[in-house]
């Protein structure tokens, strides 16, 4: 049922976060451990302001499974992607999938949705596996490796056998530094209490541009590869040559294929890459969990794994469930309070920007036991019946929910599977140091040991 903003005048506003000006500023730019840190000072929903609220943005920060509902599950317009940051993507990258506001997105949504579903991208795990398995036999000649950097070359090396039709993990450094800068640009600009004006030359702004520029080229290089065959497994470039633009009623034109790509190049990379980073360094330090993986992963034989081997690779999965709920690439959600709505009990008045605590609900000691031990047994049959499926939201929830939650499943279980399968890894740090420069990823390499595994009973 649609909300009104009559409604929520019942409702007492959001209390102000009882924080100094200068930890509410840090805290808003720490993505990951920020939202905790107003939640323990102002409760489940709380505001804050970092200035006189007609020249900077109020914020609103909601770390409850309720409130994560109330702002995520709903599709009657109470909050939409008008957020700063949606609206300086929209300005510097141009509209994409990720930034579009609701009336846009529903049928650019609809049009791709058929090429990522858990039927369709099926047809790319042999892709993923073949990568894999490729890649854990490069990296068992070295003896150690950075798992940041190589599973970046891993992701973009399926994502451009799958997608784009361009091994991108040959530009993998060429390209996803230029492509993080870009994504940064814009994340930090969002997070300033005041923006210089966009025609102003910064030295931020040049990098940006130059940054821009590499990774246009990639997806320029990309569309002609795909329109004139030689792009083989481009099927997302494709799909985009056969669409009608809902907005002009035409084909796409290639710079409007171009923004669209470039959300899909950033979003299908950076997080998967992560997450298998991270599951392959905790891996590293816990013998046992690894032989286990070890175990199922050779019990299906030696050929490439499938998607229909995922039913037979049930503690991988937990891995890579419980690695999402300590490290969740997307830490936050964030959109536009579009009225004054009611969340969790409070009215957030309209044009609040509003943040979902991601990792904050996912580390939370109210809702998790132990939350800082890694212990993929949560994910274990039947131990998520009692929990809120409000609480644990690493592809995010409601109709914004990740295109690619099937793509990414699939390739960090059989990623992962088909890695340990070949590969002992012996993590070389005791911790994963993080940075939220949009996306969460690792501060710095992550160092580990790999070698051939004898072959596991
Ligand atoms: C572990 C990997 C991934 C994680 C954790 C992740 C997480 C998320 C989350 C939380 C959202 C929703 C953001 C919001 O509510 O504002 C999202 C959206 C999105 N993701 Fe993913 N993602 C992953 C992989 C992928 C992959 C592989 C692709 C594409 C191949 C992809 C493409 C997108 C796109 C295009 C959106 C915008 C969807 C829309 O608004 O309709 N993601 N992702």
């Amino acid at each position: 049922m649609a909300r009104t903003s009559a409604q929520a005048q019942d409702f007492p506003i959001a209390p102000d976060v009882p924080m100094h000006l200068i930890d509410r500023i840090r805290a808003l730019r720490h993505l990951d451990t920020g939202p905790e840190k107003f939640r323990d000072a102002g409760g489940p929903v709380t505001l804050v302001h970092i200035g006189p609220a007609r020249w900077t943005p109020t914020f609103a920060i909601v770390t409850s499974p309720q409130g994560a509902h109330d702002v995520l599950g709903g599709s009657d317009g109470s909050f939409d992607k008008e957020m700063t940051v949606h609206v300086e993507g929209r300005v510097w990258v141009g509209d994409n999938l990720f930034n579009l506001p609701h009336d846009s997105w529903v049928p650019h949504r609809r049009a791709l949705q058929p090429l990522f579903t858990k039927k369709h991208v099926a047809v790319y795990a042999d892709r993923i596996a073949e990568v894999a398995d490729t890649m854990a036999a490069e990296w068992s000649q070295g003896g150690s490796i950075d798992l940041d950097t190589e599973t970046r070359r891993l992701t973009l090396r399926v994502l451009g056998r799958s997608l784009f039709g361009t091994d991108l993990s040959e530009r993998s450094e060429a390209v996803g530094v230029p492509l993080g800068q870009v994504v940064q640009f814009v994340g930090r600009r969002a997070l300033q209490p005041i923006r210089t004006p966009t025609w102003l030359p910064t030295r931020a702004r040049h990098r940006f541009r130059v940054s821009l520029a590499v990774v246009t080229e990639t997806l320029d290089e990309a569309m002609d590869a795909a329109r004139s065959g030689a792009g083989n497994g481009a099927e997302l470039i494709k799909l985009f040559f056969e669409l009608t633009d809902p907005v002009t009623g035409r084909a796409f034109s290639d710079e409007k294929i171009r923004d669209e790509l470039l959300a899909f190049l950033f979003a299908g990379h950076d997080t998967t890459a992560t997450t298998l980073a991270y599951s392959l360094w905790q891996l590293g330090r816990n013998r046992e969990m690894q032989e286990r993986v070890a175990r199922e992963a050779a019990a299906i034989g030696d050929r490439l794994l499938r998607a229909s081997d995922i039913g037979d690779l049930p503690y991988t999965v937990q891995i890579v469930h419980e690695s999402l709920r300590m490290c969740p690439p997307a830490a936050t959600a964030a959109r536009m309070a579009m009225r004054d709505v009611e969340v969790d009990g409070y009215r957030i008045p309209a044009g609040t920007n509003t943040i979902v605590g991601t990792y904050a609900l996912h580390h939370d000691p109210s809702l998790w036991d132990e939350p800082e031990k890694f212990d993929p047994d949560r994910f274990a049959p039947g131990q998520s019946v009692e929990r809120s499926r409000w609480q644990y939201l690493p592809f995010g929830g409601g109709p914004r929910t990740c295109i690619g939650d099937h793509f990414a499943m699939l390739e960090a279980i059989l990623g992962l599977a088909s890695v340990v399968r070949k590969l002992e890894v012996e993590s070389l740090h005791d911790d994963f140091p993080v940075k939220t420069p949009f996306t969460l990823v690792a501060a710095g390499p992550v160092p580990a040991r790999v070698g051939t595994r004898a072959v596991t009973a």
